[in-house]
């Protein structure tokens, strides 16, 4: 799993308790996945479709640094399924998991099309 984004948790991403807000980290981890996935897809018209059971596993405090993890799980014919693990980037404590998002390919008509894409690729290797 590559854990490219890092986010520093500061006090508007808190709720009331004084931990981090958990919409606003579904929102960090919605935006994380769809770049994953236009990226992957080559194509910027992409959905998240479905979202399976969200873990918070432990609660991170202002002033943490947290690092998001995507990886590709599965590629469908207009799909594509990630999982996810949002964990501190100092202490590697787990934040959360995600079995399986689901992100769908679109085409121009706004409805699914297939990507043609079978196994993870990576931009250094599309360049030579
Ligand atoms: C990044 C963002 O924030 S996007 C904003 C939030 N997302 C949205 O607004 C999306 C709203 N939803 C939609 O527009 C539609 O549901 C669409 C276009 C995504 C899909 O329409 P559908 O009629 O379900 O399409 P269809 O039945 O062809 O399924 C498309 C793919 O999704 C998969 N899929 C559909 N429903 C589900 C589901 N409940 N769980 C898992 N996978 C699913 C299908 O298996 C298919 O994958 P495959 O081609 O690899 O086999």
């Amino acid at each position: 799993m590559n854990f490219h984004t890092r986010k520093w948790v500061k006090p508007e991403d808190l709720n009331p308790n004084g931990s981090l807000f958990g919409g606003r980290l579904l929102a960090w981890i919605d935006e994380e996945a769809a770049l994953y996935t236009v990226v992957q897809l080559e194509n910027p018209h992409i959905v998240t479709k479905f979202i399976s059971e969200i873990n918070f596993i432990s609660a991170p405090k202002q002033g943490d640094i947290i690092e998001i993890g995507i990886e590709a799980v599965e590629f469908g014919r207009t799909s594509l399924t990630l999982s996810c693990e949002v964990r501190n980037k100092q202490t590697r404590k787990q934040i959360l998991s995600i079995d399986k998002i689901v992100m769908v390919n679109l085409g121009e008509d706004g409805n699914p099309a297939p990507h043609g894409k079978t196994k993870i690729e990576y931009v250094k290797d599309r360049l030579v």
